[in-house]
């Protein structure tokens, strides 16, 4: 397989499975972390290996590096392998998704952000997502009548905070998620609620319905529920790791112990709560963006320009839904028709919230 991101928290999940099941490895794609590239060079003995920037090559123990976003096209083009682990963060994991669909490769798709951006021209006959709150629903849908589908939010970095100390949040307290380890980026996106937004997108286009909601779990051991017509409701629940998505999105099948499983009476208790607006103002325009999906496009970038910033220390946490939201008031009536169309507004919003 190909695996994009390699060193990121999905990627080096990804990599286990690959050693727990002996699957071969071709392509390693990463970014700045060339050591821990390295250790994944000795362990998986890839064929290729694509880097972010030129100036890292000579440190990476490899004969075969390139460098840049038109190398991870070329990799994935070049490649006999057939599956593709997308575990890049952001717009940029888009053209590799688009290409590795053109490959005809199977595509094992961490990076949200392409269905968030560009769902409606993705071809999902050979794609399924790595994400915990999609496969539970795939793991509950059954052949009855569903009425709705509701995923579930830890609530974030800073569920508990009292509001009004949010305006000078760090952000190192930011990154400090609750229930989950994973990349900067997401874990932001998890704080401010932007991840539950992107995910009610990514549910419309993997399941084809608007009949979507999200709900505080505190725990993140219910991923989904499903509610059916008939009055009942069942419940996706797993310990918090992403190893048994991957597992599942790469192998198929699966039929062995892959998490431990949960044990109720030692977790004794549970606790929902509703998304609330006051503290998550991105949360004012869930039903705007579900009925207008070409919004996605503009939610990604203004976010990615603000987490970015944010991070960066360039402005505080409340400004990353400011700048959101005055994008989505700006540029509210995206016309989406085509895929270049996307790349130009996405060039468009980022330059606005960049002035
Ligand atoms: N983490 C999770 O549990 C989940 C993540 N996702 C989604 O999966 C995707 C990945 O998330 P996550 O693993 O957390 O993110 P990380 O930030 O941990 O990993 C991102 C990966 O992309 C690489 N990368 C970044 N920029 C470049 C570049 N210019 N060229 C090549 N490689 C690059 C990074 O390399 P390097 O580190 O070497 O710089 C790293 O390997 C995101 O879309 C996220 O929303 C979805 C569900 C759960
Ligand atoms: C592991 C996973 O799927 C993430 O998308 C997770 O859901 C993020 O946590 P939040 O529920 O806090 O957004
Ligand atoms: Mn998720």
């Amino acid at each position: 397989m190909i695996v994009l991101g390699s060193t990121g928290s999905i990627g080096v999940n990804t990599l286990n499975i690959a050693k727990k099941f002996n699957l071969s490895v071709e392509v390693l794609v990463a970014g700045t972390n060339i050591k821990l590239l390295n250790e994944q060079i000795k362990e998986f003995s890839p064929k290729k290996v694509v880097i972010a920037n030129a100036k890292d090559i000579k440190e990476v123990n490899h004969n075969n590096v390139s460098f840049g976003e038109e190398a991870i096209l070329q990799a994935i083009e070049n490649s006999n392998a057939k599956m593709v682990v997308n575990a890049l963060v952001g717009f940029l994991g888009l053209k590799p998704t688009l290409k590795a669909i053109e490959c005809g490769k199977k595509v094992a798709l961490a990076n949200k952000e392409s269905l968030v951006v560009a769902g409606k021209f993705i071809d999902q006959s050979n794609l399924v997502a790595i994400d915990s709150e999609h496969f539970g629903l795939w793991y509950l849908l059954q052949d009855k009548k569903i009425d709705s589908m509701v995923i579930t939010a830890s609530g974030g970095s800073f569920r508990d905070y009292p509001l009004e100390k949010l305006k000078n949040v760090s952000v190192k307290e930011a990154l400090n998620h609750p229930n989950w380890s994973m990349g900067n980026k997401i874990t932001i996106d998890s704080a401010t609620m932007t991840n539950k937004m992107f995910e009610l997108l990514e549910a419309k286009w993997l399941f084809n319905t608007t009949k979507l909601d999200a709900i505080i779990e505190t725990k993140s051991l219910i991923h989904a529920l499903i509610n059916f017509k008939d009055g009942s409701t069942t419940a996706h629940i797993a310990n918090a790791s992403m190893q048994l998505p991957i597992a599942y999105a790469i192998l198929g099948k699966v039929e062995e112990e892959i998490l431990k499983p949960i044990n109720l009476v030692e977790i004794t208790s549970l606790e929902f709560r509703k998304i609330q607006e006051e503290r998550y103002p991105i949360w004012q325009i869930k039903d705007e963006v579900l009925q207008n999906p070409d919004l996605g496009v503009v939610l990604n970038a203004a976010n990615e320009v603000a987490v970015s910033k944010f991070l960066n220390n360039k402005i505080g946490f409340l400004d990353i839904s400011k700048i959101t939201l005055n994008a989505i008031n700006k540029f509210n009536k995206p016309n989406i028709s085509n895929l270049e169309d996307i790349f130009i507004l996405d060039k468009e919003v980022r330059s606005f919230c960049d002035s």
